[in-house]
C-alpha cells in the first residue's frame, strides 16, 4: 500500500484528493470499459458505466472480443448468465487484455452455488491475470476457502472472520479483492481498506454488486493502484447511494436516483464525504 493516508482519532484514513483525483481522470480520460457480461443486468452496467463518466461497450462474440479489447481501459467479466462459449470468450478477451496490460475486473456471480460457477471462476482465475476480483462475502469466501455459502447470487454468508477471509482470498489468488457488503473490504493481501460508504437499498436491487465491478473497473482503468482505485469506486458507488435513499420511495425510486446521484458526484463530494479507514 502507498503512504497515501493520514492520522484519524482512531483510525487513519485515505487522503481525500485520491479517490477524488480518480473520478476527475474518469471523467476526463472517458475510457472504454469493455464488458462480457450477463443478461439480468446488462443496461445497468451499460448506464452505470455512462453515470460514473466512462464509456461502455458489451461484446461477447469469440469473433470479435480480442479486438474489441484492444480499444478499451479495462475489461469486466461477470459470470452472472454464464455458459461454457462465453467462459471461452472471456479467456480469449482476458488473454489478450493481459498482452496489451489492461486490467481485468472479475466479478465472480454465484461462485459456490453451483460447481460449474466456482470451477469456472477457478479457470479465469488460473488462466488470467485478474487485476481485482469483486465479489459478496459468501463468494468471496468460497474463493477463499476459508468458508461461505452463497445462494443463488447472493452472499449467505461467511465462516472467517472477514479481513482475515479478503486477505486470505487475495494472498491465495495474487489478485486485488473487493468483498462487497454493508462495509467494503479492498486489499491486495497486505494493508486492508474498510469503505464505509453505502445504504441497505443497495442490497434490495438486483445488478448493485455488478454495477460495483463496473465502476471498478472505470476506476482501474486511470489508475495505477488498484487497491486505492478500487477503494475509491466502491466509495463513489456508495456515496451515491446514501445520496438515492434520501428522496427514494422504495426500492426502484432508489434505482433511479441511484443514477442520478452518482452522474451528479462531484470529485469535491467524494473528497469530502468517502469514508475510507486503513485497517
Ligand atoms: N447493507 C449495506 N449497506 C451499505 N451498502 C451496501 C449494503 N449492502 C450492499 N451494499 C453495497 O451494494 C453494492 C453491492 O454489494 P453486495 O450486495 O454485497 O453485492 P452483490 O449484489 O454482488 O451480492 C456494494 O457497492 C456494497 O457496498
Ligand atoms: C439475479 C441474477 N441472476 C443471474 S445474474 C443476476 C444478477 C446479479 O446481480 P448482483 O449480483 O449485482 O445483485
Ligand atoms: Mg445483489
Amino acid at each position: 500500500m502507498p503512504d497515501n493516508t493520514r492520522e484519524g482519532s482512531s483510525a487513519r484514513f485515505v487522503d481525500g484528493g485520491i479517490p477524488a483525483g480518480m473520478l476527475a481522470a474518469v471523467r476526463e480520460e472517458r475510457p472504454l470499459i469493455h464488458h462480457i457480461t450477463n443478461s439480468v443486468t446488462i443496461n445497468d452496467c451499460a448506464n452505470i458505466t455512462i453515470c460514473v463518466g466512462a464509456a461502455p461497450v458489451m461484446a461477447s462474440a469469440p469473433e470479435e472480443v480480442a479486438e474489441m479489447v484492444a480499444a478499451a481501459g479495462a475489461l469486466v467479466l461477470n459470470i452472472g448468465t454464464l455458459s461454457a462459449a462465453q467462459v471461452e470468450a472471456m479467456l480469449i478477451a482476458g488473454r489478450h487484455a493481459n498482452d496489451l496490460g489492461i486490467p481485468v475486473v472479475l466479478d465472480p456471480v454465484g461462485a459456490g452455488a453451483t460447481a460449474f460457477r466456482t470451477a469456472s471462476t477457478r479457470r479465469l482465475l488460473e488462466a488470467l491475470d485478474i487485476a481485482v476480483l469483486k465479489g459478496n462475502a459468501g463468494e468471496i469466501g468460497v474463493l477463499a476457502g476459508t468458508g461461505g455459502s452463497v445462494r443463488g447470487v447472493d452472499s449467505a454468508g461467511i465462516t472467517a472472520d472477514p479481513v482475515a477471509t479478503v486477505r486470505e482470498c487475495a494472498s491465495s489468488t495474487g489478485t486485488v479483492v473487493a468483498m462487497t457488503g454493508e462495509t467494503d473490504l479492498v486489499t491486495d493481501g497486505r494493508g486492508v481498506y474498510a469503505v464505509r460508504n453505502g445504504s441497505p437499498l443497495m442490497e434490495r436491487l438486483s445488478g448493485t454488486g455488478c454495477m460495483a465491478a463496473s465502476i471498478t473497473g472505470a476506476f482501474a482503468a486511470v489508475a495505477g493502484d488498484l487497491p486505492v482505485s478500487s477503494a475509491a469506486a466502491l466509495a463513489a458507488f456508495g456515496l451515491a447511494g446514501e445520496r438515492a435513499e434520501v428522496a427514494a420511495r422504495g426500492p426502484y425510486s432508489f434505482r433511479a436516483a441511484l443514477f442520478d446521484e452518482l452522474a451528479g458526484l462531484t470529485p469535491d463530494d467524494l473528497a469530502r464525504h468517502a469514508r475510507v479507514e486503513v485497517l
